[in-house]
């Protein structure tokens, strides 16, 4: 992609693009996104990664797995458009999140913000008599530990990174007896980050055991990642999720009313947040980044009160609006990990024109909120069948034994009897 190029604007909306075929999607959005051909010819997947890349990335590598790559359009964040890439094999989501994305731009968009990239990494040191004497003597070393582990990377420092403070913790009761775990606080700039901490904790681990007396055990990041954060809000009329059959008032009500349940219940916070992460992890995926990082910090931040709950919270505003809002750890690259060796991966990031990472966590946390919307809009009036289940039909077709042009039709007669089961899939097929 030329300079240029880069920094010309997104159109997100694309019109009819579920009647389009694959290459005239992806023609589509090249031109909204002002990719080049080449970028066309990456994002359609034909022998992306070659396999003496993947051979590079992990172990006894024998070949590649392939997920579907879609587009969801209409997101404006922050008053900027996207076209957001979405590795997925689960049908509904990238229709769902493009839907409500539609739904939410009418009304002003989605407003994020990403903290400072801050990771956590831990050392744990054991076998101490005095834990609360240690503390303190790490605190009275507090700048000369910072100087050491800001003596290695160098380009990180360069960029304004680096590890900025250090928090004592003390677990006087474990079935080991007394335990202190020092945490170092590095601002990763726009790496995931956890090689980068990782490296800082190791090189640490000597001058902890001399400070402390103690003997140092795990020193690696924690994937609670509770200093990057990222926000995100939409807020809409109630007349804009009016339908034929629900005013705006009620699909409001039921919105919030199922939000309500998964604040209380954690066996609806579980699949609500599943919900939330339909659209996160797809985004995770196709930019190269580390999806278990990612659930992992999720899942840990929605208990971190001692009770598992919702990750978004839905309300009606004083002035009568539905607001919706998000709230998660997002510790993401565009730097490191996968993000730069898979050329998919970076077609994305070309496709997303992300500036930082603070910028990619924003857009993903916009994903998240408009899947929960799409599920519980969904849930709280019509259910989840009628339209997840028509899109699914062509996965039953297909499993069914459908191929080619077969595929559209069984799903279409599948959908239309009302019964979206493999069995009458097969019956469908053989009546042909
Ligand atoms: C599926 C829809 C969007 C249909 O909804 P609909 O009302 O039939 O959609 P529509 O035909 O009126 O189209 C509206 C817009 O949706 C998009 N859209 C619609 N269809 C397509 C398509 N084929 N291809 C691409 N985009 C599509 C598209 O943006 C379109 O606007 P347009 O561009 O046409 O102006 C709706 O029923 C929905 O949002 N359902 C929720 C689906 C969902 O949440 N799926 C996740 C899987 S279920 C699950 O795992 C999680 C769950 C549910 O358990 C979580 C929880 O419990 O909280
Ligand atoms: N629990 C977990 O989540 C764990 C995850 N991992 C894995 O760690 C990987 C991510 O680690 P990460 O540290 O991000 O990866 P890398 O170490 O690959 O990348 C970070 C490094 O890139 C360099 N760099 C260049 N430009 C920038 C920039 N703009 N901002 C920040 N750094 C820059 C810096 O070092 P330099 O000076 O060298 O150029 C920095 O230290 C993922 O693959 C993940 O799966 C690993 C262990 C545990």
């Amino acid at each position: 992609m030329d300079a240029k190029a880069k920094d010309e604007p997104v159109r997100s909306r694309i019109t009819n693009m579920r009647s389009m075929d694959p290459a005239g999607r992806r023609a589509a959005v090249c031109a909204a996104a002002s990719l080049d051909p080449q970028d066309d010819a990456i994002l359609a997947g034909a022998d992306v990664l070659p396999l003496t890349l993947a051979d590079g990335m992990i172990e006894n590598v024998i070949g590649k797995f392939e997920l579907p790559l879609g587009v969801a359009t209409n997101f404006v964040v922050n008053g900027k458009e996207y076209l957001v890439p979405m590795a997925v094999e689960e049908p509904s989501v990238v229709a769902a999140a493009s839907y409500m994305a539609k739904l939410v731009a009418q009304d002003g968009g989605f407003h994020a913000r990403a903290d400072r990239p801050v990771m956590r990494a831990q050392i744990q040191v054991l076998g101490l008599t005095d834990p609360f004497g240690a503390r303190q003597r790490l605190f009275e070393n507090r700048d000369a530990l910072i100087a050491k582990a800001n003596s290695r990377d160098k380009v990180l420092i360069g960029l304004g990174g680096g590890c900025h403070d250090i928090e004592v913790h003390i677990f006087e009761e474990t079935p080991v007896g007394a335990m202190l775990v020092l945490h170092i606080l590095v601002d990763v700039r726009d790496a995931m980050g956890a090689n980068t901490v990782n490296t800082m904790a190791e090189m640490l681990a000597p001058d902890v055991e001399r400070i402390t007396g103690g003997q140092v055990r795990l020193r690696i990041l924690s994937n609670l990642a509770d200093l990057r954060i990222v926000r995100a809000r939409a807020e809409l009329d109630p007349a804009t999720l009016a339908t034929a059959s629900v005013s705006g008032p009620d699909m409001c009500r039921g919105i919030v009313e199922a939000c309500a349940l998964a604040i209380v219940d954690p066996y609806r916070a579980a699949t609500h947040n599943k919900g939330i992460m339909n659209g996160i992890d797809p985004v995770v995926v196709a930019t190269g980044n580390d999806w278990r990082a990612i659930e992992a910090g999720a899942h840990s931040y929605a208990a971190r009160g001692g009770r598992y709950t919702s990750l978004t919270r839905w309300e009606m505003s004083g002035s009568g609006k539905l607001v919706g809002s998000i709230e998660l750890p997002m510790a993401l690259g565009l730097v490191g990990g996968a993000t730069k060796t898979h050329p998919a991966a970076r077609a994305a990031l070309r496709l997303l024109k992300v500036q930082s990472a603070g910028e990619l966590a924003e857009v993903v946390a916009a994903v998240g909120l408009a899947q929960n919307m799409a599920a519980i809009r969904a849930l709280a009036t019509e259910g989840i069948q009628r339209g997840h289940m028509a899109l699914h039909a062509r996965n039953i077709a297909i499993a069914a034994g459908a191929s080619g042009g077969n595929i559209d039709r069984v799903a279409r007669a599948l959908v239309a009897s009302g019964d979206v089961s493999a069995d009458n899939a097969r019956r469908i097929l053989a009546s042909d």
